[in-house]
Protein backbone atom coordinates (compact mmCIF):
# COMPACT_ATOMS: atom_id res chain seq x y z
CA UNK A 1 0.00 0.00 0.00
CA UNK A 2 2.56 2.60 1.11
CA UNK A 3 4.57 1.22 -2.29
CA UNK A 4 1.94 2.27 -4.58
CA UNK A 5 0.55 5.21 -2.65
CA UNK A 6 3.92 7.14 -2.53
CA UNK A 7 4.36 6.29 -6.41
CA UNK A 8 0.65 7.56 -6.92
CA UNK A 9 1.43 10.68 -5.89
CA UNK A 10 2.91 11.48 -9.20
CA UNK A 11 -0.09 10.82 -11.37
CA UNK A 12 -2.71 12.72 -9.54
CA UNK A 13 -4.14 13.96 -12.80
CA UNK A 14 -4.93 10.55 -13.92
CA UNK A 15 -6.55 9.53 -10.89
CA UNK A 16 -8.57 12.58 -10.53
CA UNK A 17 -10.20 11.86 -13.73
CA UNK A 18 -10.31 8.02 -13.23
CA UNK A 19 -12.72 9.28 -10.25
CA UNK A 20 -14.92 11.65 -12.53
CA UNK A 21 -15.08 8.82 -15.04
CA UNK A 22 -16.20 6.47 -12.76
CA UNK A 23 -19.06 8.55 -10.64
CA UNK A 24 -20.00 9.00 -15.14
CA UNK A 25 -20.05 5.90 -15.82
CA UNK A 26 -22.12 4.45 -12.67
CA UNK A 27 -24.52 7.31 -12.42
CA UNK A 28 -25.22 5.94 -16.36
CA UNK A 29 -25.11 2.52 -15.54
CA UNK A 30 -27.35 2.81 -12.50
CA UNK A 31 -29.98 5.44 -14.38
CA UNK A 32 -30.04 3.40 -17.29
CA UNK A 33 -32.92 0.74 -15.64
CA UNK A 34 -34.92 3.57 -13.84
CA UNK A 35 -35.42 5.08 -17.42
CA UNK A 36 -36.41 1.59 -19.27
CA UNK A 37 -38.39 0.86 -15.95
CA UNK A 38 -40.38 4.30 -16.71
CA UNK A 39 -40.40 3.76 -20.24
CA UNK A 40 -41.70 0.23 -20.60
CA UNK A 41 -44.70 0.72 -17.50
CA UNK A 42 -45.77 4.69 -18.68
CA UNK A 43 -44.36 4.47 -22.17
CA UNK A 44 -45.31 0.76 -23.91
CA UNK A 45 -47.94 -0.35 -21.73
CA UNK A 46 -49.87 2.95 -22.30
CA UNK A 47 -49.33 2.44 -25.84
CA UNK A 48 -47.72 6.01 -25.87
CA UNK A 49 -45.39 6.42 -28.45
CA UNK A 50 -44.21 9.89 -28.29
CA UNK A 51 -43.32 9.09 -24.28
CA UNK A 52 -41.29 6.02 -25.73
CA UNK A 53 -39.16 7.93 -28.43
CA UNK A 54 -38.81 10.81 -25.94
CA UNK A 55 -37.47 8.39 -23.35
CA UNK A 56 -35.85 6.33 -25.94
CA UNK A 57 -33.39 9.76 -26.79
CA UNK A 58 -32.92 10.08 -23.01
CA UNK A 59 -31.56 6.44 -22.71
CA UNK A 60 -29.34 6.94 -25.72
CA UNK A 61 -27.84 9.98 -24.46
CA UNK A 62 -27.19 8.31 -21.11
CA UNK A 63 -25.68 5.11 -22.61
CA UNK A 64 -23.33 7.12 -24.87
CA UNK A 65 -22.25 9.56 -21.59
CA UNK A 66 -22.00 5.80 -19.78
CA UNK A 67 -19.70 4.54 -22.83
CA UNK A 68 -17.31 7.80 -23.23
CA UNK A 69 -16.75 7.24 -18.87
CA UNK A 70 -15.86 3.59 -19.23
CA UNK A 71 -13.52 4.61 -22.23
CA UNK A 72 -11.64 7.14 -19.72
CA UNK A 73 -11.95 5.21 -17.41
CA UNK A 74 -10.21 2.21 -19.26
CA UNK A 75 -7.65 5.01 -20.27
CA UNK A 76 -6.68 6.79 -17.25
CA UNK A 77 -6.22 3.03 -14.87
CA UNK A 78 -4.25 1.77 -18.10
CA UNK A 79 -2.01 4.85 -17.96
CA UNK A 80 -2.02 5.11 -13.86
CA UNK A 81 -1.35 1.52 -13.83
CA UNK A 82 1.65 1.43 -16.34
CA UNK A 83 3.13 4.64 -15.39
CA UNK A 84 3.20 4.12 -11.71
CA UNK A 85 5.03 0.36 -12.38
CA UNK A 86 7.58 2.18 -14.87
CA UNK A 87 8.36 4.17 -12.43
CA UNK A 88 8.65 1.35 -9.64
CA UNK A 89 10.98 -0.43 -12.42
CA UNK A 90 13.74 2.59 -12.23
CA UNK A 91 13.24 2.87 -9.10
CA UNK A 92 14.47 -0.95 -8.36
CA UNK A 93 17.19 -0.04 -10.90
CA UNK A 94 18.55 3.03 -9.45
CA UNK A 95 18.04 1.18 -5.89
CA UNK A 96 19.81 -1.79 -6.95
CA UNK A 97 22.65 0.45 -8.26
CA UNK A 98 23.28 1.78 -4.96
CA UNK A 99 23.68 -1.92 -3.83
CA UNK A 100 26.92 -3.34 -2.64
CA UNK A 101 28.19 -6.52 -3.13
CA UNK A 102 26.54 -7.67 0.16
CA UNK A 103 23.29 -6.71 -0.85
CA UNK A 104 23.47 -8.72 -4.19
CA UNK A 105 24.76 -11.69 -2.78
CA UNK A 106 22.05 -11.32 -0.06
CA UNK A 107 19.16 -11.25 -2.75
CA UNK A 108 20.63 -12.94 -5.49
CA UNK A 109 20.90 -11.41 -9.28
CA UNK A 110 17.75 -13.65 -10.26
CA UNK A 111 15.45 -12.46 -7.44
CA UNK A 112 16.18 -9.44 -8.61
CA UNK A 113 15.58 -10.15 -11.61
CA UNK A 114 12.25 -12.02 -11.07
CA UNK A 115 11.50 -8.95 -8.80
CA UNK A 116 12.27 -5.94 -11.81
CA UNK A 117 10.05 -8.18 -14.22
CA UNK A 118 7.62 -10.56 -13.01
CA UNK A 119 7.03 -9.01 -9.66
CA UNK A 120 6.29 -5.37 -10.75
CA UNK A 121 4.28 -7.26 -13.84
CA UNK A 122 1.70 -8.71 -11.60
CA UNK A 123 1.73 -5.48 -9.54
CA UNK A 124 0.97 -3.38 -13.04
CA UNK A 125 -2.11 -5.92 -13.72
CA UNK A 126 -3.69 -5.67 -10.16
CA UNK A 127 -3.44 -1.61 -10.20
CA UNK A 128 -5.13 -1.49 -13.58
CA UNK A 129 -8.06 -3.67 -12.06
CA UNK A 130 -7.87 -1.62 -9.00
CA UNK A 131 -8.36 1.64 -10.52
CA UNK A 132 -11.02 0.16 -12.63
CA UNK A 133 -12.91 -1.59 -10.06
CA UNK A 134 -11.51 -0.15 -6.29
CA UNK A 135 -14.09 2.69 -6.51
CA UNK A 136 -16.64 1.83 -9.21
CA UNK A 137 -17.54 -1.53 -7.52
CA UNK A 138 -18.84 0.01 -4.16
CA UNK A 139 -20.87 2.79 -5.66
CA UNK A 140 -22.60 0.17 -8.15
CA UNK A 141 -23.21 -2.10 -5.32
CA UNK A 142 -24.28 0.34 -2.94
CA UNK A 143 -26.58 2.17 -5.63
CA UNK A 144 -27.88 -0.92 -7.01
CA UNK A 145 -28.95 -2.60 -3.37
CA UNK A 146 -30.45 0.79 -2.51
CA UNK A 147 -32.65 0.17 -6.00
CA UNK A 148 -33.50 -3.05 -5.65
CA UNK A 149 -34.82 -2.62 -2.10
CA UNK A 150 -36.97 0.96 -3.46
CA UNK A 151 -37.99 -1.43 -5.98
CA UNK A 152 -39.42 -4.38 -3.92
CA UNK A 153 -38.52 -5.19 -0.56
CA UNK A 154 -39.43 -8.81 -0.70
CA UNK A 155 -37.68 -9.73 -3.65
CA UNK A 156 -34.28 -7.71 -2.09
CA UNK A 157 -34.60 -10.92 0.31
CA UNK A 158 -32.98 -13.39 -2.31
CA UNK A 159 -29.94 -10.71 -2.28
CA UNK A 160 -29.88 -10.58 0.90
CA UNK A 161 -29.94 -14.86 0.67
CA UNK A 162 -26.97 -14.85 -1.52
CA UNK A 163 -24.46 -12.06 0.23
CA UNK A 164 -23.19 -13.97 3.31
CA UNK A 165 -22.60 -16.63 0.64
CA UNK A 166 -20.67 -14.76 -1.26
CA UNK A 167 -18.80 -12.96 1.16
CA UNK A 168 -17.85 -16.26 2.60
CA UNK A 169 -16.33 -17.60 -0.53
CA UNK A 170 -13.95 -14.67 -1.39
CA UNK A 171 -13.11 -14.75 2.18
CA UNK A 172 -11.76 -18.71 1.22
CA UNK A 173 -10.34 -17.89 -1.88
CA UNK A 174 -8.33 -15.42 -0.75
CA UNK A 175 -6.88 -17.22 2.42
CA UNK A 176 -6.15 -20.19 0.06
CA UNK A 177 -4.79 -18.67 -2.32
CA UNK A 178 -2.09 -16.16 -0.54
CA UNK A 179 0.63 -18.91 0.23
CA UNK A 180 -0.05 -20.62 -3.31
CA UNK A 181 1.06 -17.37 -5.02
CA UNK A 182 4.24 -16.71 -2.30
CA UNK A 183 5.13 -20.24 -3.50
CA UNK A 184 4.64 -19.34 -6.87
CA UNK A 185 6.92 -16.28 -6.99
CA UNK A 186 9.76 -18.06 -4.95
CA UNK A 187 9.55 -20.80 -7.83
CA UNK A 188 9.89 -17.99 -10.58
CA UNK A 189 12.92 -16.75 -9.05
CA UNK A 190 13.99 -20.64 -9.04
CA UNK A 191 13.24 -20.78 -12.40
CA UNK A 192 15.08 -17.37 -13.44
CA UNK A 193 18.14 -18.60 -11.59
CA UNK A 194 18.08 -22.23 -13.57
CA UNK A 195 18.04 -20.13 -16.49
CA UNK A 196 20.22 -18.21 -15.97
CA UNK A 197 23.35 -20.36 -14.79
CA UNK A 198 22.37 -22.59 -17.69
CA UNK A 199 22.45 -19.65 -20.66
CA UNK A 200 25.86 -18.41 -18.69
CA UNK A 201 27.41 -22.08 -18.53
CA UNK A 202 26.34 -23.59 -21.72
CA UNK A 203 29.57 -24.46 -22.50
CA UNK A 204 30.65 -26.10 -19.12
CA UNK A 205 27.43 -28.15 -18.78
CA UNK A 206 27.80 -29.40 -22.78
CA UNK A 207 31.22 -30.20 -21.67
CA UNK A 208 30.67 -32.33 -18.94
CA UNK A 209 27.85 -33.57 -20.54
CA UNK A 210 25.57 -32.29 -18.10
CA UNK A 211 22.50 -31.35 -20.30
CA UNK A 212 20.46 -34.26 -19.21
CA UNK A 213 20.80 -33.32 -15.46
CA UNK A 214 20.03 -29.55 -15.92
CA UNK A 215 17.57 -30.19 -18.19
CA UNK A 216 15.52 -32.35 -15.38
CA UNK A 217 16.41 -29.48 -12.82
CA UNK A 218 14.73 -27.07 -14.87
CA UNK A 219 11.89 -29.52 -15.59
CA UNK A 220 11.84 -30.27 -11.95
CA UNK A 221 11.52 -26.47 -10.81
CA UNK A 222 8.88 -25.73 -14.16
CA UNK A 223 6.79 -28.86 -12.58
CA UNK A 224 6.59 -26.78 -9.30
CA UNK A 225 5.91 -23.48 -10.86
CA UNK A 226 3.11 -25.01 -13.28
CA UNK A 227 1.98 -27.10 -10.22
CA UNK A 228 1.17 -23.49 -8.39
CA UNK A 229 -0.09 -22.29 -10.98
CA UNK A 230 -2.48 -24.99 -11.92
CA UNK A 231 -4.02 -24.70 -8.34
CA UNK A 232 -4.94 -21.19 -8.35
CA UNK A 233 -5.97 -21.83 -11.97
CA UNK A 234 -8.46 -24.06 -10.58
CA UNK A 235 -9.21 -21.84 -7.42
CA UNK A 236 -9.97 -19.36 -10.32
CA UNK A 237 -11.82 -21.78 -12.56
CA UNK A 238 -14.53 -22.63 -10.48
CA UNK A 239 -14.58 -19.25 -8.36
CA UNK A 240 -16.33 -17.35 -11.31
CA UNK A 241 -19.18 -20.03 -13.07
CA UNK A 242 -19.93 -20.62 -8.85
CA UNK A 243 -21.04 -17.16 -8.56
CA UNK A 244 -22.71 -17.15 -11.89
CA UNK A 245 -24.59 -20.25 -10.84
CA UNK A 246 -25.70 -18.24 -7.54
CA UNK A 247 -26.26 -15.29 -9.35
CA UNK A 248 -28.93 -17.45 -11.71
CA UNK A 249 -30.47 -19.23 -9.14
CA UNK A 250 -31.05 -15.62 -7.61
CA UNK A 251 -32.51 -14.66 -10.92
CA UNK A 252 -34.61 -17.66 -10.73
CA UNK A 253 -36.11 -17.45 -7.73
CA UNK A 254 -36.66 -13.84 -8.52
CA UNK A 255 -39.07 -14.92 -11.38
CA UNK A 256 -40.94 -16.99 -9.32
CA UNK A 257 -41.52 -14.92 -6.83
CA UNK A 258 -42.46 -11.58 -9.21
CA UNK A 259 -44.60 -13.32 -11.33
CA UNK A 260 -47.02 -14.36 -8.50
CA UNK A 261 -46.33 -10.47 -7.44
CA UNK A 262 -47.30 -9.19 -10.85
CA UNK A 263 -50.50 -11.40 -11.04
CA UNK A 264 -52.06 -9.76 -8.12
CA UNK A 265 -50.77 -6.25 -8.62
CA UNK A 266 -47.77 -5.63 -6.32
CA UNK A 267 -45.44 -5.40 -8.94
CA UNK A 268 -45.55 -4.42 -12.60
CA UNK A 269 -43.26 -5.80 -15.81
CA UNK A 270 -41.07 -2.71 -15.80
CA UNK A 271 -40.48 -2.33 -12.14
CA UNK A 272 -39.18 -6.14 -12.42
CA UNK A 273 -37.29 -5.48 -15.70
CA UNK A 274 -35.06 -2.67 -13.72
CA UNK A 275 -34.85 -5.04 -10.26
CA UNK A 276 -33.27 -7.66 -13.25
CA UNK A 277 -30.51 -5.17 -13.79
CA UNK A 278 -30.14 -3.72 -10.64
CA UNK A 279 -29.70 -7.36 -9.07
CA UNK A 280 -27.10 -8.54 -11.54
CA UNK A 281 -25.30 -4.78 -11.20
CA UNK A 282 -25.26 -5.95 -7.57
CA UNK A 283 -24.24 -9.17 -8.00
CA UNK A 284 -21.71 -8.58 -10.77
CA UNK A 285 -20.40 -5.45 -8.90
CA UNK A 286 -19.50 -8.12 -5.99
CA UNK A 287 -17.81 -10.92 -8.40
CA UNK A 288 -15.37 -7.97 -9.83
CA UNK A 289 -15.14 -7.16 -6.03
CA UNK A 290 -13.88 -10.88 -6.02
CA UNK A 291 -11.65 -10.43 -8.51
CA UNK A 292 -9.65 -8.15 -6.64
CA UNK A 293 -9.66 -9.96 -3.33
CA UNK A 294 -8.52 -12.88 -5.77
CA UNK A 295 -5.52 -10.76 -7.07
CA UNK A 296 -4.74 -9.00 -4.03
CA UNK A 297 -2.37 -11.65 -2.38
CA UNK A 298 -0.63 -12.48 -5.52
CA UNK A 299 0.12 -8.82 -5.44
CA UNK A 300 0.36 -7.88 -1.70
CA UNK A 301 3.34 -10.75 -2.09
CA UNK A 302 4.80 -9.14 -5.37
CA UNK A 303 4.50 -5.52 -3.40
CA UNK A 304 6.42 -7.00 -0.79
CA UNK A 305 8.87 -8.38 -2.44
CA UNK A 306 9.69 -4.76 -4.11
CA UNK A 307 9.25 -3.19 -0.95
CA UNK A 308 12.07 -5.32 0.39
CA UNK A 309 14.28 -4.34 -2.15
CA UNK A 310 13.59 -0.61 -1.79
CA UNK A 311 13.99 -0.45 1.93
CA UNK A 312 17.47 -2.36 1.78
CA UNK A 313 19.80 0.07 3.15
CA UNK A 314 22.90 -0.53 1.73
CA UNK A 315 26.22 -1.26 3.72
CA UNK A 316 28.51 1.09 1.51
CA UNK A 317 27.07 4.21 1.75
CA UNK A 318 28.35 7.69 0.94
CA UNK A 319 29.66 9.66 4.21
CA UNK A 320 27.68 12.50 5.65
CA UNK A 321 30.33 15.15 5.04
CA UNK A 322 32.12 13.45 1.70
CA UNK A 323 35.99 14.32 0.99
CA UNK A 324 36.43 15.05 -2.75
CA UNK A 325 40.09 15.21 -2.76
CA UNK A 326 42.57 13.26 -0.76
CA UNK A 327 45.65 15.60 0.30
CA UNK A 328 47.16 15.82 -3.48
CA UNK A 329 49.86 12.76 -2.92
CA UNK A 330 49.36 10.03 -4.99
CA UNK A 331 49.86 7.36 -2.34
CA UNK A 332 47.93 4.01 -0.45
CA UNK A 333 48.48 2.96 2.91
CA UNK A 334 47.03 -0.26 4.81
CA UNK A 335 46.70 -0.13 8.48
CA UNK A 336 46.67 -3.12 10.66
CA UNK A 337 43.60 -4.32 7.67
CA UNK A 338 41.18 -6.91 9.11
CA UNK A 339 38.41 -7.74 7.19
CA UNK A 340 35.66 -10.44 7.55
CA UNK A 341 32.43 -10.61 4.79
CA UNK A 342 29.16 -10.00 6.64
CA UNK A 343 27.66 -13.37 6.11
CA UNK A 344 31.13 -15.26 6.54
CA UNK A 345 32.07 -17.08 9.64
CA UNK A 346 35.96 -15.78 10.23
CA UNK A 347 38.25 -13.16 9.25
CA UNK A 348 39.34 -13.42 5.59
CA UNK A 349 42.12 -11.14 5.85
CA UNK A 350 43.92 -10.25 9.34
CA UNK A 351 46.30 -7.30 10.29
CA UNK A 352 47.50 -5.98 6.51
CA UNK A 353 49.62 -3.23 6.43
CA UNK A 354 51.67 -2.07 3.31
CA UNK A 355 51.75 1.07 1.75
CA UNK A 356 52.33 2.49 -1.83
CA UNK A 357 53.33 5.83 -3.46
CA UNK A 358 53.25 7.12 -6.95
CA UNK A 359 54.95 4.71 -9.68
CA UNK A 360 54.64 1.91 -7.60
CA UNK A 361 53.63 -1.55 -8.72
CA UNK A 362 52.78 -3.85 -6.08
CA UNK A 363 51.99 -7.35 -6.82
CA UNK A 364 49.97 -9.72 -4.62
CA UNK A 365 50.45 -13.74 -5.14
CA UNK A 366 49.81 -16.86 -3.31
CA UNK A 367 47.37 -19.67 -3.01
CA UNK A 368 43.83 -19.76 -4.01
CA UNK A 369 41.63 -18.29 -1.57
CA UNK A 370 44.26 -16.52 0.30
CA UNK A 371 42.63 -13.53 0.03
CA UNK A 372 43.70 -11.37 -2.78
CA UNK A 373 40.73 -10.62 -4.34
CA UNK A 374 39.27 -9.30 -1.36
CA UNK A 375 42.36 -6.86 -0.20
CA UNK A 376 41.98 -4.82 -3.63
CA UNK A 377 37.90 -5.05 -3.52
CA UNK A 378 38.32 -3.08 -0.36
CA UNK A 379 40.14 -0.31 -1.79
CA UNK A 380 37.03 1.17 -4.07
CA UNK A 381 34.92 -0.07 -0.98
CA UNK A 382 33.14 -2.69 -2.47
CA UNK A 383 33.10 -3.66 1.08
CA UNK A 384 34.23 -1.64 4.37
CA UNK A 385 36.69 -3.21 6.78
CA UNK A 386 36.40 -4.66 9.84
CA UNK A 387 39.29 -2.94 11.44
CA UNK A 388 42.44 -0.57 10.74
CA UNK A 389 42.14 1.95 7.77
CA UNK A 390 43.02 1.98 4.63
CA UNK A 391 44.38 5.66 2.90
CA UNK A 392 43.99 6.39 -0.02
CA UNK A 393 45.93 9.86 -1.20
CA UNK A 394 46.08 10.45 2.61
CA UNK A 395 42.40 9.56 3.45
CA UNK A 396 40.24 7.34 4.66
CA UNK A 397 38.20 5.29 1.91
CA UNK A 398 35.05 5.48 4.17
CA UNK A 399 35.47 9.76 4.61
CA UNK A 400 35.13 10.22 0.63
CA UNK A 401 32.45 10.53 -1.71
CA UNK A 402 31.81 6.92 -3.06
CA UNK A 403 31.97 8.66 -7.12
CA UNK A 404 35.06 10.34 -6.51
CA UNK A 405 37.12 7.98 -4.81
CA UNK A 406 36.03 5.19 -7.52
CA UNK A 407 37.29 7.82 -10.04
CA UNK A 408 40.65 7.32 -8.96
CA UNK A 409 40.59 3.70 -9.28
CA UNK A 410 41.06 2.14 -12.57
CA UNK A 411 39.57 -1.25 -12.11
CA UNK A 412 40.00 -4.41 -14.41
CA UNK A 413 38.34 -7.90 -12.67
CA UNK A 414 39.34 -11.15 -12.86
CA UNK A 415 36.43 -12.27 -15.11
CA UNK A 416 36.08 -9.52 -18.25
CA UNK A 417 32.68 -8.00 -18.51
CA UNK A 418 32.14 -6.29 -21.82
CA UNK A 419 28.52 -4.84 -22.15
CA UNK A 420 26.45 -4.84 -25.36
CA UNK A 421 27.06 -2.02 -27.74
CA UNK A 422 30.38 -1.33 -29.12
CA UNK A 423 34.12 -1.71 -28.81
CA UNK A 424 33.95 2.20 -28.82
CA UNK A 425 31.01 2.25 -26.46
CA UNK A 426 32.95 -0.24 -24.23
CA UNK A 427 36.50 1.48 -24.04
CA UNK A 428 34.55 4.84 -23.11
CA UNK A 429 32.74 2.99 -20.56
CA UNK A 430 36.06 4.44 -18.46
CA UNK A 431 35.76 7.79 -20.24
CA UNK A 432 33.05 8.85 -21.95
CA UNK A 433 34.41 11.72 -23.78
CA UNK A 434 37.34 9.99 -24.71
CA UNK A 435 38.71 11.44 -27.60
CA UNK A 436 40.06 8.80 -31.12
CA UNK A 437 43.55 9.93 -30.08
CA UNK A 438 42.60 8.30 -26.48
CA UNK A 439 41.16 5.41 -27.65
CA UNK A 440 43.94 4.45 -30.27
CA UNK A 441 46.31 5.26 -27.11
CA UNK A 442 44.47 3.25 -24.81
CA UNK A 443 44.78 0.47 -27.00
CA UNK A 444 47.74 0.32 -28.41
CA UNK A 445 49.05 0.23 -24.35
CA UNK A 446 46.63 -2.90 -23.35
CA UNK A 447 47.51 -4.85 -27.43
CA UNK A 448 43.85 -4.14 -28.44
CA UNK A 449 44.60 -1.70 -31.09
CA UNK A 450 45.53 -4.19 -34.14
CA UNK A 451 42.86 -6.56 -33.50
CA UNK A 452 40.34 -3.87 -33.28
CA UNK A 453 41.92 -2.26 -36.44
CA UNK A 454 41.53 -5.82 -38.20
CA UNK A 455 37.71 -5.83 -37.61
CA UNK A 456 35.65 -4.68 -40.41
CA UNK A 457 34.20 -2.04 -38.79
CA UNK A 458 37.06 -1.18 -36.44
CA UNK A 459 35.63 0.84 -33.04
CA UNK A 460 32.29 0.68 -33.64
CA UNK A 461 32.36 -3.58 -34.04
CA UNK A 462 29.60 -4.61 -32.13
CA UNK A 463 30.42 -6.47 -29.03
CA UNK A 464 27.54 -8.93 -28.12
CA UNK A 465 26.15 -9.63 -24.75
CA UNK A 466 28.38 -10.69 -22.16
CA UNK A 467 31.32 -10.21 -25.43
CA UNK A 468 30.67 -13.42 -26.24
CA UNK A 469 32.45 -12.53 -29.69
CA UNK A 470 35.74 -12.26 -28.55
CA UNK A 471 38.14 -14.47 -27.23
CA UNK A 472 38.95 -14.27 -23.27
CA UNK A 473 42.02 -12.38 -24.05
CA UNK A 474 40.78 -9.90 -26.46
CA UNK A 475 38.12 -9.51 -23.99
CA UNK A 476 40.37 -8.76 -21.05
CA UNK A 477 43.00 -6.47 -23.29
CA UNK A 478 39.43 -4.38 -24.23
CA UNK A 479 38.77 -4.53 -20.37
CA UNK A 480 42.24 -2.91 -19.75
CA UNK A 481 41.54 -0.41 -22.68
CA UNK A 482 38.62 0.62 -20.79
CA UNK A 483 40.11 1.51 -17.34
CA UNK A 484 43.44 2.99 -19.03
CA UNK A 485 41.44 5.60 -20.72
CA UNK A 486 40.62 7.26 -17.62
CA UNK A 487 44.03 7.83 -16.57
CA UNK A 488 43.22 6.72 -13.08
CA UNK A 489 45.72 7.51 -9.80
CA UNK A 490 45.41 3.79 -8.94
CA UNK A 491 45.37 1.14 -11.52
CA UNK A 492 43.86 -2.67 -10.01
CA UNK A 493 44.93 -5.42 -11.92
CA UNK A 494 42.68 -8.35 -10.51
CA UNK A 495 44.60 -11.44 -12.21
CA UNK A 496 43.65 -9.71 -15.31
CA UNK A 497 46.61 -10.71 -17.74
CA UNK A 498 45.54 -14.73 -17.20
CA UNK A 499 44.18 -15.04 -20.70
CA UNK A 500 47.27 -13.60 -22.52
CA UNK A 501 49.65 -15.65 -23.60
CA UNK A 502 53.33 -14.98 -22.55
CA UNK A 503 54.58 -12.37 -25.34
CA UNK A 504 51.37 -10.08 -25.60
CA UNK A 505 51.45 -10.00 -21.56
CA UNK A 506 54.98 -9.16 -21.66
CA UNK A 507 54.68 -6.45 -23.97
CA UNK A 508 51.73 -5.22 -22.54
CA UNK A 509 53.17 -4.99 -19.02
CA UNK A 510 56.18 -2.93 -20.95
CA UNK A 511 53.67 -0.36 -22.72
CA UNK A 512 52.31 -0.31 -19.04
CA UNK A 513 55.70 1.17 -17.49
CA UNK A 514 55.65 4.68 -18.96
CA UNK A 515 51.99 4.89 -18.58
CA UNK A 516 51.82 4.05 -14.87
CA UNK A 517 54.93 6.25 -13.79
CA UNK A 518 52.33 8.81 -12.49
CA UNK A 519 49.90 6.10 -10.35
CA UNK A 520 50.18 3.29 -8.08
CA UNK A 521 49.60 -0.19 -9.99
CA UNK A 522 48.40 -3.13 -8.04
CA UNK A 523 48.31 -6.33 -9.47
CA UNK A 524 47.24 -9.88 -8.35
CA UNK A 525 48.48 -12.31 -10.36
CA UNK A 526 49.47 -16.23 -10.05
CA UNK A 527 52.40 -15.77 -12.32
CA UNK A 528 55.78 -15.29 -11.36
CA UNK A 529 56.40 -13.60 -14.64
CA UNK A 530 53.99 -11.52 -14.49
CA UNK A 531 54.90 -9.71 -11.39
CA UNK A 532 58.91 -10.17 -11.61
CA UNK A 533 59.98 -6.23 -11.96
CA UNK A 534 57.34 -4.90 -9.11
CA UNK A 535 58.43 -2.74 -6.83
CA UNK A 536 57.46 -5.27 -4.14
CA UNK A 537 55.64 -8.61 -4.05
CA UNK A 538 53.35 -9.33 -1.27
CA UNK A 539 53.02 -12.65 -0.48
CA UNK A 540 50.10 -13.71 1.04
CA UNK A 541 48.50 -16.95 2.88
CA UNK A 542 45.54 -17.99 4.56
CA UNK A 543 44.65 -13.99 4.60
CA UNK A 544 47.69 -13.00 6.49
CA UNK A 545 51.09 -11.32 4.39
CA UNK A 546 54.25 -14.07 4.85
CA UNK A 547 56.32 -11.81 3.30
CA UNK A 548 57.26 -8.77 1.47
CA UNK A 549 59.79 -7.56 -0.86
CA UNK A 550 60.97 -7.62 -4.27
CA UNK A 551 61.57 -11.10 -6.25
CA UNK A 552 64.85 -11.76 -5.41
CA UNK A 553 64.73 -10.53 -1.79
CA UNK A 554 61.60 -12.82 -1.33
CA UNK A 555 63.46 -15.94 -2.92
CA UNK A 556 65.78 -15.54 0.19
CA UNK A 557 63.38 -14.79 2.74
CA UNK A 558 59.97 -16.17 1.95
CA UNK A 559 59.94 -19.65 1.55
CA UNK A 560 56.29 -19.70 0.57
CA UNK A 561 57.48 -17.19 -2.45
CA UNK A 562 60.07 -19.14 -3.55
CA UNK A 563 58.19 -22.33 -3.25
CA UNK A 564 55.96 -20.77 -6.04
CA UNK A 565 58.75 -19.58 -7.72
CA UNK A 566 60.33 -22.82 -8.39
CA UNK A 567 57.19 -24.41 -9.25
CA UNK A 568 57.09 -21.92 -12.20
CA UNK A 569 60.25 -20.39 -13.23
CA UNK A 570 63.20 -22.61 -14.77
CA UNK A 571 66.97 -22.74 -12.45
CA UNK A 572 68.61 -19.88 -15.04
CA UNK A 573 65.12 -17.40 -14.16
CA UNK A 574 65.90 -17.80 -10.60
CA UNK A 575 69.37 -17.20 -10.39
CA UNK A 576 68.71 -14.18 -12.82
N1 LIG B 1 31.30 -12.87 -0.99
C1 LIG B 1 31.90 -13.69 -0.15
N2 LIG B 1 31.31 -14.05 1.00
C2 LIG B 1 31.93 -14.85 1.89
N3 LIG B 1 33.17 -15.34 1.72
C3 LIG B 1 33.82 -15.02 0.58
C4 LIG B 1 33.22 -14.18 -0.41
N4 LIG B 1 34.11 -14.03 -1.43
C5 LIG B 1 35.20 -14.74 -1.09
N5 LIG B 1 35.04 -15.33 0.11
C6 LIG B 1 36.03 -16.16 0.82
O1 LIG B 1 37.15 -15.33 1.09
C7 LIG B 1 38.35 -16.07 0.96
C8 LIG B 1 39.32 -15.29 0.06
O2 LIG B 1 38.78 -15.24 -1.24
P1 LIG B 1 39.50 -14.40 -2.39
O3 LIG B 1 38.62 -14.47 -3.58
O4 LIG B 1 39.85 -13.08 -1.87
O5 LIG B 1 40.81 -15.24 -2.62
P2 LIG B 1 41.92 -15.09 -3.75
O6 LIG B 1 43.23 -15.14 -3.05
O7 LIG B 1 41.66 -13.93 -4.61
O8 LIG B 1 41.66 -16.43 -4.55
P3 LIG B 1 41.92 -16.74 -6.11
O9 LIG B 1 43.39 -16.65 -6.35
O10 LIG B 1 41.41 -18.13 -6.22
O11 LIG B 1 41.11 -15.75 -6.89
C9 LIG B 1 37.97 -17.43 0.43
O12 LIG B 1 38.01 -18.32 1.52
C10 LIG B 1 36.55 -17.27 -0.04
O13 LIG B 1 35.82 -18.44 0.17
Amino acid sequence: MKLVLHHMNRYKRYIFFNILAVFGFAAAELGIPTIVSDLIDNGISQNDTSYVYHKAIILLVVALLGGLGNIVLAYCSSRASTKIVRDMRNDIFRKSQEFSHTEYNKFGVSSMITRTMNDAFVLMQFLNVIFRTALLTPIMMLISMFMVLKTSVSLSMVIGACIPILILGIYQIAKTSSPISARQQKGMDRLNRISRENLTGVRVIRAFCKDHYESKRFADANEDYAGNAKKLFKLMSVTQPAFFLLLNLGVIVVYVISSRMINVGTLQVGQLVAFQEYMFHAMFSMMMFSTVFMMYPRAAISAKRIQELLDEEPLIQNPENPVMDGDGSTSLVFDHVSFQYPDGEAAVLQDISFEAQVGDTIAFIGSTGSGKSTLINLIPRFYDISTGSIKVDGVDVRKYDLKALREKIGFIPQKALLFSGSIRENIRYGKDTASKNELDHSTQIAEAYDFIQEKPKKYDEKVVEGGGNFSGGQRQRLSISRAIVRKPEIYIFDDSFSALDLRTDAALRKNLKPETKEAITLIVAQRVSSIIDATKIIVMNEGRVVGQGTHKELLKTCPIYREIAESQLSKEELGA
